[in-house]
This record gives C-alpha cells, sequence and structure tokens, in this order.
C-alpha cells in the first residue's frame, strides 16, 4: 500500500516477524499534528488483518503500551494490528493545565470532545479515536474494518465508551483499571468540569456507568472484559470497580471482572494479563 503524503514516518523497528512503526500526522479533529504508533503483524505482509486500537492513561503517550506492555509477541501470534494513539492534542498551540499537573489537559484528553472554551477548539479525543484514526489506519495500512478497542485507567474508561457509545463498530472492548465512574470521582470531576462545563447532567454522555444504565431496549450490549489490580492505589477514590459492577448488574450487561490480588496500576499490571486481552479481542475479530 502507497502511505499517504500527510502521514510522516518518524520511527521503524522490527518486532517479532512485523513491524513497529511511529508516524507524525496533522490532525483535523484536534488541530494540531498528532502522533501514533502501529504495529503490523507477520501476517499483514499477505493480507488485511484486523485492529485493536488501544487508549492508554494518565500522562502516556503512544510509547508506554508499545514499550511496556509486551503485546507483540501474542498480537504476531495471533495476527492482530494494534495501533496507539497519544492521549491528548500536544503542542506549543495547545491548552495544557494552568497549574502544570499531570491529571488534565496535556497527557489527560480523557477522550471526550470538550464543549467548553479554550479546550473545545483542541480537545476533541473522542472524535480522533473513534472516527479520524481508525479512518486514516484503514485507508493506509493493510487492515480490515473489524475493529476491537481497550486501554488503561483513563485510556480503559475510553475505551469502554467509545464502545458504548457505537454499537457495532467494535467487535469486542476490554479495560484494564479503567476510571469506572468519571462523574463520581475526583480525576474525572476535574476533567469533566473543565471541558464539559459546570452542568453535571451533560457529563452523563461521557461516563460509562450512565451509558450503561441508558442504553436503550434492543441495541447490543458488548460484553466487557475488565481486569483490575487489588493492590491499586487509585482503586477505591478514582477507579471504583464496584460501581460498574452494580451498573452492569442493575442493566443486565454483560461484565467479566476480575480482581487480581496483589497488583498495582502499572504496566507490569497489564504486561501480565495483556495475552488474555489480546485471545480474548481475537476470538471477537476472526469471528
Ligand atoms: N504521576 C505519575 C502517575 C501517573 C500514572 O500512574 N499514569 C498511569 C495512568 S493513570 C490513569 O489514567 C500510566 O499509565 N502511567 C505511565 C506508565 O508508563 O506507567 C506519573 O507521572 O507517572
Amino acid at each position: 500500500m502507497t502511505l499517504s503524503a500527510s502521514l510522516e514516518q518518524i520511527a521503524v523497528n522490527r518486532s517479532f516477524g512485523g513491524w513497529h512503526k511511529r508516524f507524525r500526522h496533522r490532525s483535523a479533529a484536534l488541530g494540531c499534528d498528532m502522533v501514533f504508533a502501529i504495529y503490523l503483524p507477520p501476517q499483514a505482509e499477505d493480507g488485511p488483518v484486523p485492529v485493536l486500537y488501544w487508549l492508554s492513561g494518565l500522562t502516556c503517550s503512544d510509547e508506554n503500551f508499545m514499550q511496556k506492555a509486551g503485546a507483540q509477541r501474542v498480537a504476531a501470534e495471533l495476527g492482530i494490528a494494534i495501533v496507539a494513539p497519544d492521549t491528548s492534542p500536544r503542542g506549543t498551540d495547545v491548552p495544557g493545565d494552568p497549574d502544570g499537573s499531570w491529571d488534565f489537559g496535556h497527557g489527560a484528553g480523557f477522550y471526550v470532545n470538550a464543549t467548553q472554551a479554550p479546550w473545545n477548539v483542541h480537545y476533541r479525543m473522542y472524535d480522533y479515536v473513534v472516527a479520524e484514526l481508525p479512518s486514516l489506519v484503514e485507508a493506509n495500512f493493510p487492515v480490515t474494518d473489524a475493529r476491537a478497542i481497550a486501554g488503561h485507567s483513563m485510556g480503559g474508561h475510553g475505551a469502554l465508551v467509545s464502545a458504548l457509545k457505537n454499537p457495532g463498530r467494535y467487535r469486542s472492548v476490554s479495560a484494564f483499571a479503567p476510571i469506572s465512574h468519571p462523574t463520581t470521582c475526583p480525576w474525572g470531576e476535574k476533567a469533566f468540569s473543565r471541558y464539559l462545563g459546570a452542568d453535571r447532567q451533560s457529563w452523563k454522555a461521557w461516563d460509562a456507568c450512565e451509558l450503561i444504565a441508558a442504553l436503550p431496549e434492543g441495541v447490543e450490549r458488548l460484553p466487557l472484559l475488565v481486569d483490575q489490580g487489588e493492590a491499586d492505589g487509585f482503586l477505591a477514590e478514582q477507579l471504583k470497580p464496584a460501581d460498574l459492577e452494580a451498573a452492569c448488574a442493575e442493566a443486565g450487561h454483560p461484565l467479566t471482572l476480575r480482581l487480581q490480588p496483589g497488583y498495582d496500576h502499572s504496566y507490569y499490571f497489564i504486561a501480565s494479563f495483556i495475552e488474555d486481552h489480546l485471545r480474548h479481542h481475537a476470538a471477537a475479530l476472526q469471528d
């Protein structure tokens, strides 16, 4: 396939018989240059392969998952491409946290479309990860439109919301330690009050627990696979997996929540269970 001139390749590494590549491009949704990574398994040399979109957490770029999760060996075995975007718009023109903290602004886009100035100019990560990036990837790489989505923490919640808001768009969804109920935790309240404004009612469209409760009768309920470390320091205050469990039970939404004793919030935890998630996605993608 010939790459569009709008994609600038900035890195390439051979990995498990496939290729890890990084690209810079101009994002129309975000109004800035963005970098994403793609892992193409060896099977992509012979024909198009399905794609898992991975959404990372606070402070991350495209690099954390690709360097730390150890996903390439199993993705190469299963014939799945993995696309890892950045976690926010970036650049000197893009406002960040006025206080310089790490849980808002750069590295903390929360995968929402901001409605409030000045954030609404660039912070449209939902449109970027759900629409613009898949279109770009599907037009430029040997991939099919069979998509799965997964992520960690802020990105785990982003994956849940992306799937819940778009029935039929993803074959499967999973999350590691998602911020399950952002309208009721400090990270979510800080981000949503700035990106979405003071009206808490408007936040519900971006909260997985609220979306699960509000899914209309007859609409696909994609099963959720969630792993959560029991020794995660953010568990009680920020992540609240019990709220997700309660929302699913109340709505009859299929959830497999696996509490993993001794595991924290780090990529050591993700690397320990990523194979299970990849196999879960492969089963759906190859159906
Ligand atoms: N301030 C710390 C902690 C930030 C942190 O733990 N980030 C997580 C995601 S948290 C929820 O979205 C993460 O994935 N960090 C990157 C990593 O490679 O571990 C810090 O600045 O690191």
